[in-house]
């Protein structure tokens, strides 16, 4: 009996191992050489890759390479004191590598994940042109390497659900809701300048401008989406700051098999967090809610408590007849939040700081944005309707959204086959890695002067800034999917500019040293220190 015993459970194992050892033969090479000599078959080439890193290998020793000839003394090393626009090389220097060899649409590989290149507008068109928002699908080694994040909020959520979502927010982004808004802008500032302006009377004029304006987008954007107090603002905002840092240091292998067991420590520290601030937010969500219903612990509230705030949590906990936030949950609320603040602070904080610097370097600019802001806000405290009159901040905004995209490109994933034109189909499951720093920075799209800072190409062209393609301009990504924050940005990003420029004037500190680089984000790699000065 038990030798019977002893030879099932024998069995049984040998073939608990064998099927494991199939899963990983399987997810490593069987199904990634399906999908390998499937894009081929449909014409879409690129770098070899080695399963099962792909192309990470000589991703990186293409990024070494370039960091070492970029800090070496020798002739035609880049001089980091100066401010170079032409950044395509120096944040992405494998693509602009692999784009030498196989143009502006190739198929590279992160481990065993197929990503589709793609820096041509025209074939961006064409590909984009019969797929709905609802039919697109974001990259499935993002969604699991992002979930503390983001979890199923908006950027991530496909199909149905994503249309339900996308149309239950939508209302609370309109322009006039967001009105409501510039007074928590115009607080932040107030106070962020107020510590610039005791900095500067203490003779500490070098500051580190973005790690200010992201400490006060956070706090705009905590208050902006949940509007929670001060403390428990802050509370939030550091929590969810230490786990993009934690994630950050550990998504190093995307998409290499098994690559959530190379930094145990990390996955286990974000999975922490994740649970406190998932048990906060809640917390927050349920008061809300209950106060919203004017019921707490069963106990009617009078009704002029039961007024929800008018930030975006308030508005999408209005009752609207049944229509709009109360089809949403706690969970899906969660995440909402979480997505508005990840997709919100940074970006927006980055467009600001990369304009600083770009001021900073043009004077003549913060002049010209000064008369306008006498012209158009005078003594007043600026609002919101005084901001559709700054069309040349408008300018400068566009401007620097091309050249510093905070969003250096969209991620896109195939639900199903797409025909793109005769013989070139993507096949479902490939993931699309548009290159948006590639297409903001290519001379055949915007002409000889492409590396200049000129907000006046806006002027003529307030949409494309002469861009010779539609699809070639993308700071908020393209069709049913575009970003649904990008007027609160363009809300913020004039209100924190009017008032820094109303009490203020800078200068490119000798200590910065100009290197964007991609940390999820498009960064300046060491800060940015400005020389500040009272106006
Ligand atoms: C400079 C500032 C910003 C930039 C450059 C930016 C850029 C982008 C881009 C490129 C996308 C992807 C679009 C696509 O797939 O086609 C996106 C999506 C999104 N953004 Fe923004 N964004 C900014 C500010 C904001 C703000 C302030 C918020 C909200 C508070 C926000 C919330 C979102 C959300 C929720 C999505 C997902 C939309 C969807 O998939 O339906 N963003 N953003």
């Amino acid at each position: 009996m038990e030798i019977v015993l002893f030879k099932v459970s024998l069995t049984s194992s040998i073939v608990l191992i064998l099927f494991f050892v199939w899963k990983v033969i399987e997810r490593c090479w069987v199904a990634p050489l399906g999908a390998y000599r499937k894009l081929r078959r449909n014409g879409l080439n690129g770098p070899t890759p080695m399963f099962p890193l792909g192309n990470i290998g000589e991703m990186q020793k293409t990024v070494m390479s370039f960091s070492q000839a970029a800090s070496s003394p020798s002739k035609g090393s880049r001089d980091q004191s100066v401010v170079t626009h032409d950044i395509h090389s120096f944040v992405f220097p494998f693509f602009a590598q692999w784009q030498k060899l196989h143009g502006k649409v190739f198929v590279y590989w992160l481990g065993v994940e197929p990503f589709l290149y793609i820096a041509d507008p025209e074939f961006l068109k064409q590909m984009a042109a019969g797929v709905v928002g609802k039919s697109w699908g974001k990259p499935t080694v993002f969604k699991n390497d992002r979930e503390p994040m983001f979890g199923n909020g908006l950027v991530m959520i496909e199909g149905d659900e994503w249309a339900h979502h996308r149309h239950v927010i939508t209302p609370a982004f309109s322009p006039a809701n967001l009105k409501a808004m510039s007074g928590f802008m115009v607080e932040s500032t107030t106070k962020m300048l107020d510590r610039w302006a005791e900095l500067v009377n203490s003779g500490e004029c070098e500051i580190d401008v973005e790690r200010e304006i992201i400490v006060t987008a956070g706090e705009i954007i905590a208050k902006s989406s949940f509007g929670i107090s001060h403390e428990d603002g802050k509370k939030v905002f550091n929590m969810l700051r230490d786990m993009q840092i934690t994630l950050f240091k550990s998504n190093r292998f995307v998409g290499v098999p098994f690559n959530q067991f190379m930094f145990p420590k990390q996955a286990a520290e974000a999975r922490k967090l994740g649970k406190e601030i998932d048990a906060l937010l809640t917390s927050i969500i349920t008061d809300r809610k209950n106060t919203a219903s004017g019921e707490i612990d069963g106990k009617t509230i009078p009704t002029t408590c039961t007024n929800q705030q008018r930030d975006l949590l308030g508005l999408l906990l209005e009752d609207d007849g049944g229509r709009l936030g109360k089809t949403l949950s706690t969970r899906e609320l969660v995440d909402e939040c979480k997505t508005f603040f990840f997709g919100g602070h940074e970006t927006t904080a980055l467009a600001i700081a990369w304009t600083l610097l770009n001021l900073a370097d043009h004077p003549e600019w913060q002049e010209k944005l000064r008369d306008e802001i006498r012209q158009v806000v005078g003594d007043r405290e600026v609002d919101a309707t005084m901001l559709p009159g700054l069309k040349k901040m408008g300018w400068v905004m566009n401007e620097v959204l091309r050249l510093y995209s905070p969003a250096p490109n969209v991620q896109r994933q195939a639900r199903e086959d797409i025909r793109v034109h005769d013989g070139v189909v993507i096949p479902s499951g490939t993931n699309m890695w548009i290159d948006v720093v590639g297409m903001h920075h290519d001379p055949d799209l915007w002409g000889a002067d492409v590396f200049e800072f000129r907000p006046e190409r806006f002027r003529d062209d307030h949409l494309y800034g002469g861009c010779k393609h539609k699809m070639g301009f993308l700071p908020f990504g393209f069709g049913g999917r575009m970003c649904i924050g990008r007027n609160l940005m363009m809300m913020e990003y004039k209100i924190v500019l009017t008032m820094i420029l109303s009490r203020f004037s800078f200068s490119i500190s000798p200590n910065y040293q100009h290197s964007p680089s991609l940390m999820l984000s498009l960064r300046p790699a060491h800060g940015l220190p400005l020389m500040v000065h009272h106006l």
